[in-house]
């Protein structure tokens, strides 16, 4: 197969879909392997090392989607990439098509194949292909955090862990999945005093066997989450419905109720935000305000730190790019359902439910291309 690597430009977006040591894994089995020139850089990978992986450089990224079987990615096309992908073109990235409703009507538009990281799904229901990058977040969620609670930035001037003789910051976290759980170490490793907000008791229950003393869990409601609004400094949003639009568990009206300087982090944004007042920002320009509380809305937080970030995505992609490699979308997704349920669209078919829902898309079942070949197992 033929294998292309677009450089990513969404601001400060740092990450490459594939690193050298990848490509000759994909290069010793057959597969051409073609790189944008600088593609790697912001990773800390050169044009040479992708070259001595076997790799060929590519000067433009109208060349690298001209070249490719299947584009690896790391984030979601954006408009400028639109019109390069082509019919039956693999696009093997992360989408949140529920949060991006131009982006979906271009990818239907396209005829294109587009497998989204962040639906593919093993049978425990955890997402392998997001676990890594949620992990980066969750932890830059605290960091980003303490940041701007610092007065310069127009925080609430409060110190996360406090000192002695005064007590830390308090932290809410909505969501104990993978993202919330690094927030929470982190926070909770700073010293501050952190509540986990979750409507999946079981993950509650776990949560409060593993986690230090100074977190503490609480079921998700609207009910509880206002009672502790005027006693937050920080609020991480960290909720997931898989490949569909967040709900939002912080209103409008709620931001009334904090104290000035409060800060919220929305990771979730990128599948439409938890907090109503949520809109994406970039690194360049992270933050705002609304009602004196501040907004860090950054859809790519990961891409901040590509050294980390592009070896994790990596590390859990390869696996799953070599099966579409040797084998063809049909026949890996055939052969492994949690591939599958990455498809989200086929040819200008919505086939995941979530995305089909967000826009009133008729839902149309993968197995019109992949055939019920679940049934035979
Ligand atoms: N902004 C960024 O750069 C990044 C964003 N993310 C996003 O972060 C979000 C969270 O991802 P993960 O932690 O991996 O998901 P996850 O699936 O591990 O966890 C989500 C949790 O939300 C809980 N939840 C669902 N409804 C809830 C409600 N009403 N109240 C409280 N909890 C509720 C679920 O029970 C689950 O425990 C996703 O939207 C993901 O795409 C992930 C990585 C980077
Ligand atoms: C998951 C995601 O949105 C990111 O890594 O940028
Ligand atoms: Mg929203």
């Amino acid at each position: 197969m033929i294998i292309g690597v677009p450089k990513e430009i969404k601001n400060n977006e740092n990450r490459v879909a594939l690193t050298p040591a990848g490509t000759q894994e994909l290069v010793k089995r057959g597969h051409e392997v073609y790189i944008q020139t600088t593609a790697g850089e912001g990773s800390g990978f050169l044009d040479d090392d992708y070259v001595a992986s076997g790799a060929q450089i590519l000067p433009d990224i109208q060349s690298t989607y001209a070249k490719a079987d299947m584009i690896m990615k790391v984030k979601e096309p954006i408009e400028e990439e639109y019109e390069l992908i082509k019919e039956d073109q693999l696009v093997f990235t992360y989408f949140h098509f529920a949060a991006y409703e131009d982006l979906t009507k271009a990818m239907i538009k396209s005829k294109s194949i587009c497998l989204a990281y962040e639906t593919v799904e093993r049978p425990d229901k955890s997402l392998p292909l997001l676990v890594p990058m949620s992990e980066v977040a969750g932890r830059m969620a605290i960091q980003e955090g303490a940041k701007y609670l610092e007065k310069p930035l127009q925080g609430r001037g409060i110190l996360l862990g406090g000192v002695p003789g005064v007590r830390p910051a308090k932290v809410m976290i909505l969501g104990g999945g993978v993202v919330g759980t690094n927030a929470a170490k982190m926070a909770a490793g700073m010293g501050a005093d952190v509540t986990i907000m979750d409507v999946n008791l079981q993950r509650l229950r776990y949560l409060d066997d593993v986690m230090p003393a100074n977190v503490n869990t609480f079921m998700s409601s609207e009910y509880n989450i206002r009672e502790m609004l005027h006693r937050v400094d920080l609020i991480v949003g960290a909720v997931l419905i898989p490949g569909g639009k967040a709900p939002h568990l912080v209103t409008r009206d709620m931001l009334k109720e904090m104290r000035p300087g409060t800060v919220l982090v929305d990771v979730a944004v990128d599948q439409g935000g938890c907090i109503e007042t949520c809109k994406p920002t970039t690194h360049q320009d992270p933050t705002y305000i609304i009602d004196d509380v501040v907004h860090y809305c950054v859809a790519n937080m990961p891409g901040a730190v590509p050294y980390t970030s592009t070896l994790a995505l990596t590390n859990a992609t390869l696996p799953y790019a070599i099966q579409l490699a040797e084998k063809g979308w049909v026949k890996a997704c055939q052969d492994n359902r949690e591939l599958a349920l990455g498809l989200n669209i086929i040819k200008g078919d919505v086939v995941y439910d979530a995305v089909a829902d967000a826009y009133g898309y008729d839902h149309v079942p993968f197995e019109k291309y992949l055939g019920n070949v679940w049934d035979k197992i």
